[in-house]
């Protein structure tokens, strides 16, 4: 297991993680989640004793990285693929790994064929593509065969197949009850490969809890509630009992209703009891990157100006009330971020591409929880956020380049 306690660090005046505690647990893949520049990579660093805490400390199975007995076969980690020397063929790259934790010559091979390499092996890693470097770094992070891996963004420059790989990777390291700690800004992949979630943003804590409650934590679920087209009488009865049953209801483009606060069962049978038949009734749950969105959406350092996520906010059709704020249990928080209504003819679902920011204003981003026992001093966001640089940044699903095979 891997234990932070109170964990920050400073670069001079720029406070890169601060007070952060969290565990990461056996037999589990934990996604490490933040914006650019959230202090991921330096809570790596100091996990593997590559950088000291200012305050606060980071173990692993109860020791600083620097005191493990035999470290490299015990903790595997993949940092930054490109830290190799690139006139070395892979397969010398990892021998000289191999001989300086004392970790046999046949290791290499098999660490070569896990990842796909065995045919380039004797090749020089300078010619390799970005994925051809991130499968060399994941053959050095495996060498050991270690109980505790970390991952910087291992799918970085792999193609559709490799992120695959990857996955089944993780995973199957932690079903063998590994402790598997993986940063990635493709949330669409940490969710398919994720159980628990650590969230920072500006170097502290946001969110420490399994995929399944983050995302009911930070979106609003609903059902989508469809009366026969041709008797637009039924949708008004059927909008009039839910209302009176104490649920949200807002009219849809297509012409479906979006119901928050009743549950599907409940919504059958007041339609029944109303004598409504229905065409449509489907839950909707958020996807882990719109709810990711609305969680770090306060804790962004970078945004192009010309930002997608001022659409992220639900509009309200006009004449449509405001739900009311309380959250429902099981039906995630009404008012937070829910997809807009589906375009005429388009995707029910898709992400909103630059529409307008509704009339409701964000809510700010969820305080960070103070850790007992602070020991990081003042702290250093305690500002309001900085209004965002104006630097285009990559959008976080952009990230993965196709992998070139040279
Ligand atoms: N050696 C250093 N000296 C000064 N500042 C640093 C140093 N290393 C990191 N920082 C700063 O600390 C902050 C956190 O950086 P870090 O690389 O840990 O973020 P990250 O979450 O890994 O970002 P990304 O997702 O872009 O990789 C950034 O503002 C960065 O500029």
């Amino acid at each position: 297991m891997i234990e932070a306690v109170g964990l920050t660090k400073r670069y001079g005046a720029k406070t890169a993680v601060y007070n952060l505690s969290f565990q990461v647990r056996p037999g589990a893949v934990t996604g490490f989640l933040g914006p650019n520049g959230s202090g991921k990579s330096t809570t790596m660093r100091m996990i593997l004793g590559l950088d000291n805490p200012t305050s606060g400390q980071v173990t692993i199975g109860g020791f600083p990285y620097r005191k493990l007995p035999n470290a490299p076969r015990q903790v595997g980690a993949l940092l930054d693929a490109k830290a190799v020397h690139g006139g070395r063929h892979a397969r010398n790259h990892l021998l000289c790994l191999a001989q300086l934790s004392g970790i046999p010559a046949r290791r290499v091979d098999e660490v070569l064929g896990v990842v796909g390499l065995q045919d380039v092996a004797k090749r020089r890693s300078k010619g390799f593509s970005l994925g051809m470097g991130q499968r060399l770094g994941i053959a050095a992070a495996l060498l050991g065969d270690p109980q505790v891996l970390l991952f910087d963004e291992p799918v970085n420059g792999l193609d559709p197949e490799g992120i695959l790989w990857v996955r089944n990777l993780m995973k199957s390291l932690a079903a063998e009850g590994r402790t598997v700690f993986v940063s990635s800004h493709l949330m669409s992949e940490m969710a398919l490969t994720a159980d628990h979630l650590i969230v920072i943003g500006r170097g502290q804590l946001l969110s420490d809890m399994s995929v399944k409650d983050f995302i009911s934590a930070n979106s609003a679920d609903f059902a989508r509630v469809r009366t026969p087209d041709t008797e637009p009488q039924q949708r008004e009865k059927l909008s009039a009992a839910l209302t009176e049953a104490g649920g949200q209801v807002l009219p849809e483009q297509d012409g479906a209703l979006r119901v928050t606060g009743l549950p599907l069962p409940r919504i059958s049978d007041l339609a029944h009891g109303a004598d409504v038949r229905l065409w449509e009734l489907s839950p909707h749950q958020a996807s882990l990157e719109e709810a990711y969105m609305r969680m770090t959406q306060g804790a962004v350092d970078y945004r192009s100006t010309i930002d997608q996520r001022s659409g992220l906010q639900q509009e309200m059709p006009p004449g449509a009330m405001p739900p009311p704020q309380m959250p429902v249990a099981g039906q995630g928080q009404p008012g937070w971020y829910a997809p807009p209504p589906p375009q005429q003819g388009g995707q029910p679902f898709a992400m909103p591409q630059g529409q307008p920011a509704g009339p409701y204003g964000a809510p700010a981003a969820p305080a960070a929880p103070a850790a007992p026992g602070s020991t990081g001093g003042p702290n250093p966001y305690a500002q309001a956020a900085q209004p965002s640089a104006a630097a285009a940044q990559p959008a976080a699903s952009d990230l993965t380049k196709p992998e070139d095979a040279r």
